[in-house]
């Protein structure tokens, strides 16, 4: 069974406040899209990880092989074995719920109550349900929205940032608030424990005109634009690309000096819930390791 993993973005991420027990109170509403890992998924007497790297971007040593892994531990939860090969095309520790994404897809595909995830991650239950969500509580609360299309340009930086320490950072600047239409209050509190994305998020302004916004806890800034929109349409036509096809829709990458850093930068659009389904066809050309160095 092949099951889609669509990466999370977030459109509005607005934090309310730290409760207790130190987990905070959120309102987001994201999309899932056509980047996705897939978790191929067959039955067997003990449960094992195979990782492949579906796309340059992706740092396999960062992606646990062990009964740490987010769909390990899905499938663990909901008393099932089996092998998983994962091809990851969701950057890891980029702010897309990549882990997430992988559990979420393995309890989907097994037809799991959303509460299901909630220990696994405040995030697991979003992906679960896929498409176009609304989130409130920890991010456990969720409600499907209609789907929304979109086509959306990201900026994958070469580091990652870690989530609780930006959730942390985000109480230590006492509890900024972003009045954006496209709202995210994690970004003040990214861009503080790691400069660099402050650096990269005006480099690409200068650029395109257009302020790209910080994806969840980051390190992924992305712009709801498409790569033409933003002038950067010919960036495509040279160098080492990647090429990745869920359902039909593109996901189209490159690499991109910004503020003397290297990134990717990745156009793809949304994906409509009922494509993150076992059915999806899926498919990506990857160059080599000596083209995505
Ligand atoms: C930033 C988002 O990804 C936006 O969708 C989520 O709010 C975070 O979801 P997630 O990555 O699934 O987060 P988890 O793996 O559950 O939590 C990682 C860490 O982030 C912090 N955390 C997470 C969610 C939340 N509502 N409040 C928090 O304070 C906690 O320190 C937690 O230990
Ligand atoms: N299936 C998985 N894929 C990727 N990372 C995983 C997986 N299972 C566990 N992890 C762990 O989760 C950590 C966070 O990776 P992930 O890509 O999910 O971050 P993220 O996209 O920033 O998360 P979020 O957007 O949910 O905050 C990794 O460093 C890795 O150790």
């Amino acid at each position: 069974m092949r099951l889609v993993a669509p990466a999370k973005l977030t459109r509005t991420l607005r934090v309310l406040g730290r409760r207790a027990d130190g987990l905070h109170e959120v309102e987001i509403e994201a999309v899932h899209l056509a980047l996705a890992d897939t978790v191929d998924l067959a039955p067997a007497p003990a449960t094992t990880i195979d990782l492949v790297a579906g796309a340059p971007w992706v740092d396999l040593a960062r992606v646990p092989t062990d009964a740490t892994n987010l769909a390990w531990r899905a499938l663990e939860l909901i008393g099932e074995t089996g092998t998983l090969a994962i091809t990851k095309r969701i950057p890891v520790e980029g702010g897309l719920g990549g882990g997430s994404a992988d559990a979420g897809a393995v309890l989907r595909a097994f037809g799991a109550p959303l509460a299901t995830g909630r220990h696994l991650g405040a995030d697991v239950a979003l992906c679960q349900l896929a498409g176009h969500v609304d989130a409130r509580g920890i991010g456990e609360q969720v409600m499907a929205l209609d789907d929304l299309d979109a086509v959306v340009t990201l900026i994958v930086p070469p580091f990652g940032v870690a989530t609780g320490s930006v959730y942390r950072a985000w109480d230590a600047l006492g509890g900024p608030h972003d009045d954006d239409e496209v709202a995210n209050d994690l970004e003040a509190a990214a861009c503080a424990i790691e400069p660099r994305l402050g650096a990269l998020i005006a480099a690409a302004e200068r650029r395109t005109g257009r302020r790209p916004r910080l994806a969840g806890s980051g390190s992924t800034l992305a712009w709801w634009h498409s790569a033409g929109t933003l002038g950067l349409g010919d960036e495509f036509a040279r160098g080492p690309a990647a090429h990745v096809t869920v359902g039909g829709d593109d996901v189209r990458a490159t690499r991109l000096m910004l503020a003397d850093l290297p990134v990717w930068l990745i156009e793809t659009r949304t994906l409509p819930r009922a494509l993150a389904s076992p059915a999806t066809e899926v498919s990506s050309e990857t160059p080599s390791a000596g083209e995505s160095a």
